[in-house]
């Protein structure tokens, strides 16, 4: 295995006329080459603002805090992204090394330039290929992520393909520079049900095939399952259980990841009622003291939940829990 990316104590803020927003909160992890990281939490977790990090790519009322580090490991040596400021420097990053795509790939497709054109700018930025070559390369990529008749789509614009067809460009777009690293922002949500299984497919074909690491964001738990090797749950902002998928789904430590299964529905068992996470996430700015969980948590355990903050329990390998039921020494 080779480390590609290293995240420590990942703690970011957003300043708002109403007060400091804490989207982010000692958030730490490691991806490898070759590994699909599965991010997971219910909307306003934190997911998104956490995969723009690694880009630098939030919004300019965003304050990191001063030990937030993160380290992208490249073929020449170690990118300290924090310390990258000019939007030259992070063109290193930014669509070079790490490539992001969306769940609306509108977003990506700049309506009034053909698909084609859009690919062969991006190559030209981020690579020292001529026009000739990038044009190639472009139609090469469209056709490996199964678009059929590559060279005709090339000249089409985005608002003529159909929304499958469009994912599949977007992922041909950003995996045409080679990067190191795909940020997958809810990719599939948005597709009906064959094209998403087709569309996952495809990427972990991909990350196969050129060795990159995924961080896959999604709400779905029943997408990582079928995806990702490994997962960080968060919840409010905090990371509240990490490890395998394979640990985390079957054998489920936190109360909120059990919840967010509870939540799945199962083919097997039809008449199993659903029972979503009771309650709402509670506002940013008016943070629960101890464990951010502790307002919706069937399992409180009543003063050290809402007093302190849990730290992390090694419950299996690399598989960690953050929650008092496994702190043994609290104070209860
Ligand atoms: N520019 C901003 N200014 C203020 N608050 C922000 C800003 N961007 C994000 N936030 C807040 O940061 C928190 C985390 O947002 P984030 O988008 O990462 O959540 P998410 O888990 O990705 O949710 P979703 O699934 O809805 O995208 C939310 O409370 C959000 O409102």
């Amino acid at each position: 295995m080779t480390r590609l990316l290293d995240v420590e104590n990942l703690t970011l803020k957003f300043k708002t006329d109403e007060g400091l927003i804490t989207a982010v909160d000692n958030v730490s992890f490691t991806l490898e080459a070759g590994e699909v990281m599965g991010l997971v939490g219910e909307s306003g977790s934190g997911k998104s603002v956490t995969a723009k990090s690694l880009m630098k790519l939030n919004a300019s009322n965003a304050v990191y805090d001063e030990r937030t580090k993160i380290v992208l490991h490249l073929d020449d040596g170690p990118v300290d992204i924090m310390t990258l400021k000019s939007s030259k420097d992070l063109r290193v990053v930014r669509g070079g090394a790490i490539s992001m795509i969306f769940q609306e790939p509108m977003a990506s497709f700049a309506p009034a330039i053909s698909i084609g054109d859009q690919m062969v700018e991006q190559l030209q930025i981020h690579t020292d290929m001529n026009a000739k070559r990038a044009k190639e390369v472009s139609i090469e990529m469209l056709d490996r992520v199964g678009i059929s008749d590559a060279s005709t789509r090339f000249k089409q614009y985005a608002f003529e393909l159909s929304g499958g067809m469009r994912q599949r460009a977007m992922i041909a777009m950003a995996l045409s520079t080679r990067p190191k690293l795909l940020i997958a922002d809810e990719p599939t949500t948005a597709l009906d049900v064959t094209i998403q299984a087709q569309v996952i497919d495809l990427m972990k074909d991909l990350v196969t095939e050129f060795g990159m690491g995924i961080v896959f964001i999604t709400h779905d738990l029943g997408v990582i399952a079928q995806t990702a090797d490994s997962v960080a749950v968060m919840y409010l902002s905090r990371i509240v259980e990490q490890g395998t998928v394979r640990d985390v789904i079957r054998r489920p430590a936190h109360p909120y990841t059990k919840g967010l299964l509870a939540a799945l529905p199962s083919l097997d068992d039809l008449d199993r009622p659903l029972t979503p996470v009771p309650g709402d996430i509670p506002s940013p700015l008016d943070r629960p003291s101890g464990c951010v969980f502790n307002t919706r948590c069937s399992a409180n355990l009543g003063a050290v939940c809402s007093r302190d903050l849990p730290d992390f329990t090694t419950v299996a390998d690399s598989h960690r829990v953050a929650c008092h039921l496994f702190n043994e020494g609290a104070a209860k």
